[in-house]
């Protein structure tokens, strides 16, 4: 089908049918310009989005009407939904036109994979998927382009999500990476990735790839010292909140719902963080350490979530916090998470490569740094598309740096925290044993499984890899080290 030859006038209109204006349907052109946001300014589903809810809300309001929770629910799952099976509908897509998808207007590709995720990735009816398609390619695109995306959207819909998947990924015994790469919609290389850091066979690395499609419930920590689990439990409705699988800060928003109008969030005695952020600060919190236990640093502390959980911890124990970051716009963000914090911090813009603190001057360091977040897919829709199997290298010399002066900056005897967000071998262990193998500080492992008491599957140690599919978490990577010389 091509673009062109749908731009003839169809017979109706050569006969004179009477013009009828294309019905604006809010929810779907929000979509489309969140779509394109993301597409066009690399924009952040999950930052672009919230403004363009208001504005929604704003203009059904002008009008009289009413865009509501539904109508914003809906939106949200048409954009997260669209951009997490981008993989898998651009390759059903490409079976039913007849160019390659690179050659198809960006623009286009957008309307044709909203209305792909409605009819595969839906329950809405395929009527309903396909006129509500073509009604926003007519307001979005025009009349002609409209009459191509019709007939795309029809192919599409001859059969179901099963069939297509037969039809446009090779047989798994072919090609494993590149069936499990079409179906569950990842770049090959993040999919060979994540299977050698997961090993094991085709169940493990099926379910790992699904949780990342999957929704992540949002969970909140109750900070220690201003809020508890359980008294935040008790401030929402009962049937609205789980406790949390392994943290004992931590309460799961079962129903969804916004964080920022619960209480003690606003208040800064709660905030949102994945159990893994939360298990990795209280872990190396709960290291056993010999002699003095008063100055604790976080040299990646930006936007601040962990750093405000160790804060509170450190507050317990009469110990400061220094929470270093990079970024001044995101140091900002860590002082507005530590603020009401009730022992000392400080927060400081700095470089922890070229550290401003003197050698040995703490006596628990985290370095959570920055990474290719291929454990965070699922709250980011869109950036297993925007990784590069190269952005993994480019990390290293940054990764190792911030290693080596963490190891530095603690004093001996001392414990250090190496974390990722991303599973990936190159960005975990090997950091690690390359940093213990060079000249300079001497440091010896610790073991961090039992200080993550009750969490199964581990590992076989010293670190620690959760695993989305496995504990419902981020898939986080922690290595404790101890300085002895
Ligand atoms: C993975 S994030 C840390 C997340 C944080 N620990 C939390 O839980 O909210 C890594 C942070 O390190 C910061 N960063 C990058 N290079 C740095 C450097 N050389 N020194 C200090 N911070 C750096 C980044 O700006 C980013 O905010």
């Amino acid at each position: 089908m091509s673009e062109a030859s749908s731009r003839r006038p169809s017979p109706a209109a050569r006969k004179g049918k009477p013009y009828r204006r294309p019905q604006r349907d809010p929810v779907r052109i929000l979509a489309f310009e969140a779509l394109r946001a993301v597409d066009e300014r690399d924009a952040y589903a999950n930052l672009v989005l919230p403004g363009l809810l208001r504005g929604a809300e704003a203009e059904a309001a002008k009008k009289g009407q009413e865009f509501d929770r539904r109508d914003a629910a809906l939106a949200t799952e048409l954009v997260y939904g669209t951009l997490r099976r981008q993989g898998t509908y651009d390759a059903v897509i490409a079976a039913c036109v007849d160019r390659p998808l690179r050659e198809v207007d960006p623009p286009v590709l957008d309307v044709l994979a909203l209305g792909a995720h409605q009819l595969l990735g839906t329950r809405i009816p395929t009527h309903a998927a396909v006129s509500a398609s073509v009604e926003l390619a007519r307001v979005v695109l025009g009349d002609g382009r409209a009459r191509f995306v019709n007939a795309v959207l029809r192919r599409i819909a001859a059969q179901d999500l099963e069939a297509w998947l037969d039809q446009v990924a090779p047989p798994y015994d072919e090609d494993p990476e590149q069936h499990l790469a079409v179906v569950h919609s990842h770049p090959r290389w993040i999919v060979s990735a994540l299977w050698d850091a997961l090993g094991g066979g085709r169940a493990g690395i099926e379910d790992l790839l699904e949780a990342d499609n999957e929704r992540p419930e949002v969970t909140l920590v109750a900070r220690p010292g201003r809020s508890s689990a359980e008294e935040l439990a008790q401030s929402l409705p009962p049937d609205a909140t789980e406790p949390g699988r392994w943290s004992p800060y931590a309460v799961r928003l079962t129903e969804g719902g916004d964080p920022a109008a619960v209480e003690a969030v606003r208040e800064g005695r709660a905030g949102v963080q994945d159990e893994g952020s939360q298990l990795v600060a209280a872990a190396l919190a709960a290291a056993p350490l010999e002699g003095p236990d008063g100055r604790w640093l976080d040299g990646c502390a930006g936007p601040g979530g962990k750093a405000a959980l160790l804060a509170a911890l450190a507050a317990q124990r009469g110990a400061v916090l220094v929470a270093a970051e990079k970024q001044p716009h995101r140091a900002r963000l860590v002082a507005r998470a530590l603020a009401g914090n009730p022992g000392p911090y400080q927060v400081v813009v700095a470089d922890g490569t070229r550290p401003v603190w003197a050698e040995g001057a703490f006596d628990r360091v985290l370095v959570d740094v920055p990474c290719t977040g291929l454990g965070a897919l699922r709250r980011r829709p869109e950036a297993r598309w925007r990784r590069r199997a190269e952005d993994v290298a480019g990390f290293a010399p940054l990764q190792r740096g911030l290693l080596r002066e963490a190891l530095r900056a603690v004093r001996v005897g001392g414990v250090v925290g190496y974390a990722t967000c991303s599973p990936h071998p190159a960005e975990t262990r090997a950091v690690v044993t390359d940093v213990l193998r060079a000249d300079g500080v001497e440091a010896e492992w610790v073991d961090a499984r039992p200080l993550m008491p009750g969490v199964p599957e581990l590992g076989e140690g010293p670190d620690v890899q959760l695993w989305p599919h496995v504990h419902g978490t981020d898939a986080m990577y922690l290595a404790l080290l101890r300085r002895v010389g």
